[in-house]
């Protein structure tokens, strides 16, 4: 499942670059024989169709099988699973089981659990893999957020932080929201078509249009963020050390009726891994032979954005800490 669904991804990152298919800026390209040189793109669009229809057919293949041997497990396509009062199994597939014969609703079901696991396999970890860089270049934003963990969790290691810990810890939340802003995981976003005509700076766009909302350069602008390149979690913390809150918070996950609607799934689950991640582990640059650290490069690349490799050295703070995880990876679902 997991092969198909980067399989999937692959193809909808190069389709959704800008330029990265002529027949995109020329549309007439598309009566291009495909034998013709320069009509492979035909066959490279049949491929990515194939495999997104993988995406959609196989899980949703799989839960109904599982449904339908009463085996299903929770997850997402299962999302109110009830047994009992001769009904079986309801949720979002065995809905769509009883209206077999709409394939309107099955397409819609099929694709918004693709769009659940695709959108996130790729985008949470460019921010969790910025964060471990941020975090090997800025030991004195790590020892501030381990201090906040401390100072609420203690350091008996009894338990993990939770997301009733959130309210309490303003500098991770400041920690995430610059992690977002010094990456933005779609530094270009999607692709949007303009509904009607509109103008900016004495530009006429014409309806039809499509236009890219370059959210790198927005977060990287001066007049919001000074010295944007510095990974700085204060900016986002007024005098008292509070999160303050702006309209521009959201602008890594796009705009409009079309931005992420993954936003607080993705946000959430940055917080509590950074959390969690910050709470046990001390992350360091790497030393060389001669015990000289190895700077890592900050370089960013990609449709999805992520850092290039690099090294770093991560260690359990403590034994308690380590305890504590073996503990939860071993009795843990
Ligand atoms: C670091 C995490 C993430 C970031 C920065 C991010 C960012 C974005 C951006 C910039 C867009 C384009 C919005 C626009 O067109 O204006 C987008 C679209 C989308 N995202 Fe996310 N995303 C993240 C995680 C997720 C997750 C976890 C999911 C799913 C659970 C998800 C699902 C989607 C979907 C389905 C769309 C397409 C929406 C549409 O075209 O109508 N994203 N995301």
């Amino acid at each position: 499942m997991v092969k198909i669904a980067e399989q999937a991804m692959e193809g909808f990152a190069l389709a959704s670059e800008p330029s990265a298919f002529m027949v995109d800026n020329f549309p007439f390209l598309k009566h291009m024989p495909e034998w013709l040189p320069g009509g492979g793109f035909k066959k490279k669009a049949r491929e990515m169709f194939e495999d997104r229809e993988r995406l959609y057919e196989v899980p949703f293949k799989f839960v109904r099988e599982q449904i339908e041997s009463q085996l299903a497990r929770r997850c997402f396509l299962l999302l109110t699973p009830v047994i009992g009062k001769g009904q079986g199994l309801r949720s979002f597939v065995s809905a769509s089981l009883e209206t077999r014969g709409d394939p309107e609703r099955e397409e819609l079901i099929k694709a918004a659990a693709a769009s659940l696991y695709s959108g996130g396999i790729d985008t949470t970890p460019s921010s969790l893999s910025a964060f471990v860089l941020a975090m090997a270049l800025h030991p004195h934003v790590q020892a501030r957020a381990q201090a906040e963990l401390n100072k609420v969790l203690g350091l008996s290691f009894e338990r993990l932080p939770c997301f009733a810990d959130r309210p309490k810890m303003p500098y991770i939340n400041a920690v995430v929201r610059e992690i977002l802003r010094w990456n933005p995981a779609v530094p270009l976003g999607l692709a949007h078509r303009l509904a009607s005509d509109d103008s900016y700076r004495g530009y006429f766009l014409p309806e039809g249009l499509v236009v890219w909302a370059n959210i790198w350069t927005m977060t990287r602008d001066q007049g919001l963020y000074p010295s944007p390149d510095i990974f700085d979690p204060e900016r986002f913390l007024d005098d008292e050390g509070n999160l303050g809150s702006s309209g521009t918070d959201n602008i890594p996950f796009g705009f409009g009726r079309r931005i992420c609607p993954g936003l607080y799934f993705a946000e959430n689950s940055i917080w509590i891994a950074v959390a969690t991640i910050l709470y046990c582990f001390e992350i360091k640059k790497t030393k060389d032979a001669n015990g000289v650290e190895i700077e890592p490069v900050v370089d960013f690349d990609g449709f999805v954005s992520h850092p290039k490799p690099f090294k770093c050295d991560i260690k359990p703070r403590l034994e308690a800490a380590k305890a504590l995880l073996h503990e939860k990876i071993t009795h843990d679902e």
